[in-house]
């Protein structure tokens, strides 16, 4: 039994398949890449895996400390909670607020503090803020933003802003990350630490990653294992030098340079 299991997926918008019959697995501590041409469907995919969009047919089952859930029915909060947290293709945070306050959002998403305790602001409160806050910081040290604590997040740099986005997927303990197109504007310095950076969750964070990406080097450089998407459906699965030399992934993604 795989970590998350995909089972026939199909999502139709009206008269388009945008995504068909799709079945693929991630495994523990996995690092996957998902690419295609554009319009293939793979932020579709990353949609219905993370509850954004339900599925018009299929399957999608996570391994969670409680058993099987099944994900498909589910909003994205409720998602979150089972352990999937993702990025977007482009930058969502809080941009008026402090790179701080960015994560502590994230984090109070998870934290089950009691409605009450909360309300009547009682000891257990402030020591879960406190907590909170500690975590928080570790978190940002680890991908070196300790120093950025109160910068308001629209004052970064484009490739801290991009980091930041991973820290606040990172706060919430997930299973699994979703990163969407995290190199997408990037220069070349931006992608090179961003590869070290994907590197480093996987190693340090002992999770899955799951990376829709069009930067080949990137793609090439860290995944494990990537699938293919060709007009909604996967045409090729396998490692970076099988997927280099497939004949269709070839003709159908790098256009038929062989
Ligand atoms: N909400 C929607 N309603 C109708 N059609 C949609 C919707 N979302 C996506 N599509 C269509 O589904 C297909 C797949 O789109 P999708 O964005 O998933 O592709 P993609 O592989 O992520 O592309 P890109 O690499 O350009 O981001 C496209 O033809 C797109 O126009």
């Amino acid at each position: 039994m795989s970590l998350l299991d995909v089972k026939d997926l199909t999502k139709n918008f009206g008269g388009l398949t945008a995504v068909s019959g799709v079945t693929m697995h991630l495994e523990d501590n996995e690092l996957v890449a998902l690419i295609g041409p554009n319009g293939a469907g793979k932020t579709t995919l990353f949609n219905l895996l993370t509850g954004v969009i339900p599925p018009s047919e299929g399957t999608v089952s996570l391994q969670t400390d409680q058993g099987l859930q099944v994900l498909n029915k589910k909003k994205p909060y409720q998602v979150a909670q089972a352990g999937l947290a993702r990025t977007f293709q482009n930058i969502r945070l809080f941009k008026d607020l402090s790179v701080l306050d960015n994560v502590l959002i994230a984090m109070t998403a998870k934290h089950k503090e009691s409605f009450v305790s909360s309300i009547l602001r009682l000891p257990s409160y402030y020591k879960k803020e406190v907590e909170m806050r500690e975590e928080a910081i570790e978190l940002l040290k680890i991908f070196d933003m300790q120093d950025k604590l109160d910068n308001l997040a629209r004052n970064l740099p484009y490739g801290e802003q991009r980091r930041l986005e991973i820290v606040r997927a990172l706060a919430t303990k997930p299973k699994i990350l979703f990163l969407d197109e995290p190199a997408a504007g990037m220069n070349p310095e931006e992608t090179a630490d961003l590869t070290r950076l994907i590197r480093q969750i996987q190693n340090e964070f002992h999770i899955t990653v799951l990376l829709i990406e069009h930067d080949m080097s990137l793609v090439m450089n860290v995944a494990e294992r990537i699938y293919v998407l060709e007009y909604g459906q996967l045409i090729a699965e396998g490692t970076p030098a099988e997927i280099q030399k497939n004949e269709r992934v070839i003709k159908a993604y790098l256009g038929g340079e062989s």
